[in-house]
């Protein structure tokens, strides 16, 4: 039995200027009148890629994370089974017609980037995949992820696209994640085998019972089913960004989401993004302590500014860029702010008390002018524990 995405009360999507948007497998190919072996069908993508632009005509961004190069690459050839190995075999042979079927839809150039559980892992990789993505946007290209199946088994493995899309969303600090899919939302029950399944607007906190409610599994082409959704409304809640599942099929619902309406599941983010980064900041461990002098103190704390190399006096320990480290006052010791170092302990010692310009000169490279983003930062205020 097919549920209608009219079962979900529209409500307003919360007001966003960046997002990710998953669309999956089963809206993408699998439908029951498609030419058997035809790979992708754009009925349901024209939509969505229509959204995407409507977006950007409203000043928003939107990076896509796109399911479907399995279905694409068994499009291409002819073969039966579902091993792990074959899957990623096909996965090979349709990653680029995924990307091709994407920018057919798209009036501005698409990027592809593919992804593994360990380039997020990997804090080096992990900023290398940020900025790489700041930067797509920035030039106006649609980044299109999706992860790389060929290398990724096992712990590499993010497992299933909405956990990836999730990851994405808190990579790229997106304020909303919207995951689209073939079903109008949320059900407390498995809507195609329980007739008494209730649709589920709203949630606060991803609970045990709901993902009790959505341990039905994946329909016939999907991956993780409304479970996965789920773990990945979660991460991506804890991390101060609200998640939307929608209808991917129903244009209408789509349409109205370019009008901030909104017609499936909306799971709450907890608190505020910026926040929560900044919880995190001040309490992850520190790998090493910059001592800077009194100029860099005050544009600390006084201007919310980023760090400069020509503030810092001595560095102790040894990190990586991408590493916390802990600010200090260079006279007094006294704990200032902490922070995700953008060059590691080597580098910073050699730019140290040097002006920003020279950074290039120093290193041979430069990943930016500052040793500590703002953006990347949280001043400690008179006795907070460091
Ligand atoms: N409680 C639930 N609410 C909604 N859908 C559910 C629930 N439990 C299981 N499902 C299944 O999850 C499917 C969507 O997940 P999936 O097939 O992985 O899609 P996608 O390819 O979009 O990721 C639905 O079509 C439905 O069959
Ligand atoms: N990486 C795989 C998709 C894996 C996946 O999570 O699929 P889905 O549940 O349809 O989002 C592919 O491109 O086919």
């Amino acid at each position: 039995m097919s549920r209608a995405a009219g079962e979900f009360t529209a409500q307003p999507l919360p007001s966003w200027r960046r997002a990710v948007l998953k669309v999956g497998s089963s809206l993408l190919a699998g439908f029951a009148d498609q030419a058997p072996g035809s790979g992708l069908d754009a009925r349901h993508a024209t939509g969505l890629a229509r959204f995407i632009t409507d977006a950007r005509a409203q000043g928003r961004e939107v990076v896509l994370v796109s399911s479907g190069a399995v279905a694409a690459g068994r499009g291409r050839i002819a073969a039966g089974g579902d091993g792990l190995v074959l899957r990623q075999a096909l996965a090979a042979l349709g990653q680029a017609s995924l990307i091709a079927f994407w920018q057919a839809l798209s009036p501005v150039p698409v990027a592809q980037v593919l992804l593994t559980h360990d380039d997020l892992r990997n804090r080096r990789r992990y900023l290398n995949a940020r900025e790489s993505l700041h930067e797509l946007l920035r030039l106006g290209a649609l980044p299109v992820i999706n992860e790389n199946d060929t290398v990724a088994v096992d712990e590499l493995k993010l497992g299933d696209n909405d956990n990836l899309a999730a990851a994405v969303a808190s990579l790229v600090e997106a304020d909303l994640l919207l995951i689209a899919t073939d079903i109008g939302g949320l059900y407390s029950a498995h809507p195609q085998r329980d007739p008494g399944a209730r649709p589920i607007t709203f949630v606060e906190s991803v609970t045990p019972d709901l993902f009790a409610a959505a341990s039905g599994g994946a329909g016939r082409l999907g991956t993780g089913g409304m479970h996965t959704k789920l773990e990945a409304a979660a991460k991506a809640a804890s991390a101060g960004i609200a998640t939307a599942l929608f209808c991917g099929r129903d244009d209408a619902v789509v349409q109205a989401l370019s009008q901030g309406v909104l017609h499936g599941t909306l799971v709450a983010g907890h608190g505020d993004r910026l926040r929560a980064r900044k919880q995190w900041l001040r309490h992850a461990p520190a790998s090493g302590v910059l001592f800077v002098d009194e100029g860099a103190e005050g544009a600390l704390h006084r201007r919310g500014a980023s760090l400069l190399p020509g503030g810092v006096v001595t560095v102790e320990g040894e990190f990586r860029r991408g590493d916390v480290v802990e600010i200090r006052a260079a006279g007094t010791g006294q704990p200032l702010a902490r922070g995700q170092a953008q060059y590691n302990a080597g580098e910073v010692r050699r730019i140290a008390r040097h002006h920003s310009s020279e950074i290039e000169a120093l290193l041979g490279f430069r990943y930016g002018e500052s040793v500590i983003h703002r953006d990347d930062l949280v001043v400690l205020h008179a006795g907070s524990k460091a």
